[in-house]
């Protein structure tokens, strides 16, 4: 079983005792090229950008595993040159591919005006082109620590649907009965993460150079297994892909 991992620190904790543990080939790469991977056979498990499973739906199983927020996710921001976003435009980093969308979303729910123009390049290329940009995952991370950040899109998505935001969301392709032990062994792994999260947050903040204490909050603050409120915000966010033509 091939078992794909992000190469983000989203995904340091839940993976770190299975990775230990070594009963599967950990293949990490980032979100979008684990899609093309797991469409490809390349690999048998692994979490995906949440628009590209639901997209993908007839062929894909989802799992339990999940990277979503019930709130403030941190490493899914909106950050600025600027004391606030005003109506300018947002670079969206091309790294995205469903936080791009939900920011789409939640632009025209809003009715923000705002032109979103998709970019390349690092937070800092992004902004030197445009005052506001969207970035996700560590180089989220560190673009907080040196901009503003004026909107969290977890915190907007719960703001407009109620329900937590489910950015990526792990899946094999359908009739491949033994992804489920993988999931069920990752999600173990991830409460033994949880219960082991002083060495966890150490060891992260020493491999991504981030401070422990945000660690600490972040990794908490995550949520990793796909319950009801999860699942029904999956097909909400399907909904509104439909609504708004994106799907
Ligand atoms: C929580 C995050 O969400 C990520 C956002 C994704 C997207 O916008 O396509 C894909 C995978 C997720 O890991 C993050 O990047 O930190």
């Amino acid at each position: 079983m091939r078992v794909g991992k992000f190469g983000l620190v989203n995904n340091f904790l839940p993976y770190y005792h299975l990775e230990k543990e070594g009963r599967y080939e950990i293949v990490e790469d980032s979100p979008k090229n684990l899609a093309r991977m797991l469409q490809s056979g390349e690999i048998d498990y692994a979490p995906v950008p949440s628009f590209f499973y639901l997209a993908n739906r007839d062929r894909l199983e989802a799992h339990s595993f999940c990277v979503a927020s019930d709130g403030e996710v941190y490493s899914v921001v909106v950050v600025s040159k600027r004391k606030r976003l005003d109506d300018s435009p947002i670079a969206v980093t091309t790294k995205s591919v469903t936080s791009a969308r939900m920011l789409e979303i939640i632009v025209r729910e809003k009715g923000m005006i705002n032109r979103l123009v998709p970019a390349d390049g690092s937070f800092f290329e992004m902004l030197e082109s445009y005052d506001h940009a969207l970035v996700i995952g560590d180089e989220a991370i560190k673009a907080r620590m040196v901009f503003r950040v004026v909107m969290d899109i977890g915190e907007e998505w719960r703001e407009i649907t109620g329900l937590p935001a489910v950015f990526g969301i792990s899946a094999s392709q359908r009739g491949r009965g033994d992804a489920r032990s993988v999931d069920d062994d990752l999600v173990s792994s991830y409460r033994k993460g949880m219960e082991t999260l002083d060495e966890v947050v150490e060891i992260a903040s020493m491999k991504f150079r981030m401070p422990a204490e945000f660690l600490r909050v972040y990794f908490s603050e995550l949520v990793h297994v796909a319950g009801k409120r999860e699942l029904r915000s999956l097909d909400v966010f399907e909904e509104m892909c439909h609504e708004h033509g994106l799907l």
